[in-house]
Formats: C-alpha cells, sequence, structure tokens
C-alpha cells in the first residue's frame, strides 16, 4: 500500500488507536477520560487498576486506557505498554511538590522499549485553580524540550469544564495524519 493510501485508510477505517493515560494520583485521568466519553463530569474515586473506552472523534477510533496512578500502582503501569500510540501524561498543575515524581514517572517511561514509538501528550490540568502553574512552567520543571527522539506537546486543561482537552486531542489528530 503505498504511504499516502495507507494513512488515509487509518484515517477512515475504524483502525482503533491505543492511548494510556497516566499520571500521579489525583491528577485528573478518570475526570478526563469520562468528558472525552459522555461530556460530563463524573464523580470518581481512586482508581485502582484500569478503566478503558473507546472514544470516538472526529471519526478516530480511540480505545483509551485510564491508568490508577496511586505509587503503588506505578509499577505496573509498564503492562499496558504493548501497541500504544499514545501517552497522555495528566499533571495536578497545583501539586508543585511532586512535580518531580511525575518528571521521574515521565523519563522512566520514555526510556522504556515498548513506547519507543510513542507520541506524549502532557495535560497540565486544573487551570481552574488560583495559583495553579501555567503549561510553560511544568513545561520548563519536566524540561520537555530536551525530549528528541518522541514528538511531544503540552497542554493547559480545566476537566472539570472540559477546557483544553479537545485542543490536545487536535494535536494528536495531526500527529496521526503525519505517520
Ligand atoms: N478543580 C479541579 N478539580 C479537578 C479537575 N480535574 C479533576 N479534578 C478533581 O480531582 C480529583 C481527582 O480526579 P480523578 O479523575 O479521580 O483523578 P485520577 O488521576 O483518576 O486519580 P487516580 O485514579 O487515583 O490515579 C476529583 O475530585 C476530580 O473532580 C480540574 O480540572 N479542576
Ligand atoms: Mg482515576
Amino acid at each position: 500500500m503505498g504511504l499516502l493510501f495507507s494513512r488515509l485508510w487509518s484515517l477512515f477505517t475504524n483502525e482503533e488507536h491505543k492511548v494510556i493515560i497516566v499520571g500521579l494520583d489525583n491528577a485528573g485521568k478518570t475526570t478526563i477520560l469520562y468528558q472525552f466519553l459522555m461530556n460530563e463530569v463524573v464523580h470518581t474515586s481512586p482508581t485502582i487498576g484500569s478503566n478503558v473506552e473507546e472514544v470516538v472523534w472526529k471519526n478516530i477510533h480511540f480505545l483509551m486506557w485510564d491508568i490508577g496512578g496511586q505509587e503503588n500502582l506505578r509499577t505496573s503501569w509498564n503492562s499496558y505498554y504493548s501497541n500504544v500510540q499514545y501517552v497522555i501524561m495528566v499533571i495536578d498543575s497545583t501539586d508543585r511538590e511532586r512535580l518531580s515524581i511525575t518528571k521521574e514517572e515521565l523519563y522512566k517511561m520514555l526510556n522504556n522499549e515498548d513506547l519507543r514509538k510513542s507520541a506524549v501528550l502532557v495535560y497540565a490540568n486544573k487551570q481552574d485553580i488560583k495559583g495553579s502553574m501555567s503549561s510553560a512552567e511544568i513545561s520548563q520543571h519536566l524540561n520537555l524540550t530536551s525530549i528528541k527522539d518522541h514528538p511531544w506537546h503540552i497542554q493547559a486543561c480545566c476537566a472539570l469544564t472540559g477546557e483544553g482537552l479537545y485542543q490536545g486531542l487536535e494535536w494528536i489528530t495531526n500527529q496521526l495524519k503525519r505517520r
């Protein structure tokens, strides 16, 4: 199949793109997943294990895995890595104290061979809370510009209103067109 044709094929067929949503506990991952699925804020409790849902947006099918972020669950994130096209890393932008832990987790993931072909979208979530860090501040702390071997993007958002969430998906969609 020619390259152009195969790209069009994957865009216009129901091929599913695997996405994992990771980040520390309380970042807003589950809230984001269900915003995508239902355009609603659902009541959440800490995720033990994972939730998986098929999200269709602009006729593109995503299989989104929302993985629990509590400390004892982070070691099993890697069991979800096979065939992942997109990693969505969600950050609670008010959680200054734990940004260095997020950074450690991020670089650990990026070094994992199973994710070598994945692109990374970082959501700087909870922008509605006064005093939250901006996406530029988070980007600097995480040293995102040093990432050369994965396409990456950071998007400010608020999972409660949905603001910014679809701009992030738009970036993912544009990445798909480039593949
Ligand atoms: N103010 C505010 N609260 C948010 C936002 N997004 C999520 N929350 C709240 O943050 C809390 C945690 O959200 P969850 O979606 O359960 O967090 P999680 O990342 O799935 O957490 P784990 O499952 O433990 O890993 C909930 O009370 C949400 O309502 C946001 O953008 N703004
Ligand atoms: Mg959760």
